[in-house]
């Protein structure tokens, strides 16, 4: 060990307090490389990307890289970042809080190696993930903590939804009390006294969240980025760490089988698998016109008569009377459609749509979608019942 008097950071060629030992001088210098990273997570539709869109455009100097997570197959996601020079990896067909959790290290593997090209990490969850397990890595494997430091996790709450949610989903309780900010999202859908209880509720689910309230284009941005640049998530004493958390980092002995991966950060313990129950993607794509107005007539009566078992909609659609594609949506029983960018010269246009809910079966859907085309389409269908992944 080399004994030096003072130390200068090689990154900020600034000088450090007086420091001893070289090792010391290498402690300083990884927590400065460490890249901050911010968790999302929420439940489906509760307005994620819409945030993340928000939060990157307000920071335009700022090099975001973003790993997007979708559990439907069709990769919707990453055509909904506004911001084209973010580096985006998607990660779809799979959820990174269990059957994706390998890929995610992976992922972060890969980001190390061009640690050089971006600034900070945000990773979007899918709706359904359990955030604890998507944590885990920054919180248990020390070769990740080096490198990638956990700020946040911040949770979007729909204001006008999460109530049925927290009854009806386990996974929305996880998400609400893994997380350190609660952001109450499409508040212009709800009274204030109804927003009062909910602040009240969330309060009571998680006493260690702050809790905000927003809606779309009118985000508390300040307040968000002071909030996830306060002190390391890591480092904070147990007690502050909500409750849901606490089982992971008080295992005992951690358990002796591993999922096998071999790779720098190391390898995670195969207990931190789970399972969605009864929640269900299914994914269409196809190359054939369909009729835009005729789909979103069958989609309002689909979500009037099924709409409890619907959670989620999502669609880019080609329809060949239009120049540009159309971006479909529906949260609950609320179906929105609205234009997007137009179709390349060059460009293969194609329709894709997911549908996520409980127990979906495939054959209704098809017929539906079928019903839509202008005339013989061709297409492609997959489906996958996330309770197996
Ligand atoms: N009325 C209203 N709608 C909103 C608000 N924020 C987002 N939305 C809409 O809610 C829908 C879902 O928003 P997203 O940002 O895609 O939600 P998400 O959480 O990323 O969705 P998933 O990734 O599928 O879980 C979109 O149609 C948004 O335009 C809001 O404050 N008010």
């Amino acid at each position: 060990m080399q004994l030096l008097a003072e130390g200068t950071c090689e990154d900020c060629q600034q000088r450090t307090a007086p420091i001893l030992y070289k090792q010391l001088v290498v402690t300083v210098k990884t927590n400065h490389m460490a890249k901050n990273v911010t968790l999302l997570t929420g439940f489906l539709g509760a307005g994620k990307t819409t945030l993340l869109n928000t939060l990157m455009a307000a920071r335009p100097q700022t090099r975001f890289a973003l790993i997007e997570n979708e559990y439907g197959e069709a990769g919707i996601d990453g055509q909904l970042v506004l911001r084209p020079d973010v580096d985006t990896i998607e990660l779809s067909d799979g959820c990174i809080c269990c059957s994706l959790n390998d890929s995610l290290l992976d992922v972060l593997e890969d980001l190390h190696d061009r640690r050089e090209s971006f600034d900070e990490l945000i990773i979007e969850t899918t709706g359904i993930a359990d955030p604890a397990n998507v944590a885990v890595p920054f919180l248990m494997l020390p070769m990740v903590q080096r490198e990638f430091s956990l700020r946040r996790v911040i949770c979007l709450v729909d204001a006008e939804l999460i109530d049925d949610q927290l009854r009806d989903t386990e996974e929305a309780i996880q998400q609400v009390s893994f997380s350190d900010v609660l952001l109450i999202n499409k508040t212009d859908r709800v009274s204030a006294d109804y927003l009062t209880y909910l602040t009240n509720t969330l309060r009571e689910l998680n006493p260690f969240a702050q809790v905000l309230t927003g809606q779309k284009e009118h985000y508390p941005i300040d307040e968000l980025m002071a909030i996830v640049r306060d002190t390391a998530f890591a480092s904070q004493p147990a007690s502050f760490i909500p409750t849901r958390a606490k089982p992971l980092l008080a295992t005992p002995n951690l358990p002796t089988s591993y999922t096998g991966r071999r790779g720098q950060f190391g390898t995670l313990p195969q207990h931190h698998h789970h399972r969605h129950s009864d929640i269900v993607s299914l994914s269409f794509r196809f190359d054939e016109s369909l009729d835009l107005t005729q789909l979103y007539h069958r989609l309002t009566t689909l979500l009037l008569f099924q709409g409890k078992d619907i959670y989620r909609i999502k669609g880019i659609i080609y329809d060949a009377s239009r120049p540009q594609r159309w971006i479909i949506q529906s949260v609950g029983k609320n179906l929105t459609m609205i234009d997007g960018v137009s179709w390349e010269v060059d460009e293969h246009p194609e329709s894709r749509i997911v549908f996520i809910g409980k127990l979906l079966k495939s054959e209704g859907f098809e017929k539906m979608l079928r019903q839509c085309f202008t005339k013989d389409a061709s297409w492609q269908i997959t489906n996958s019942d996330i309770s197996g992944k």
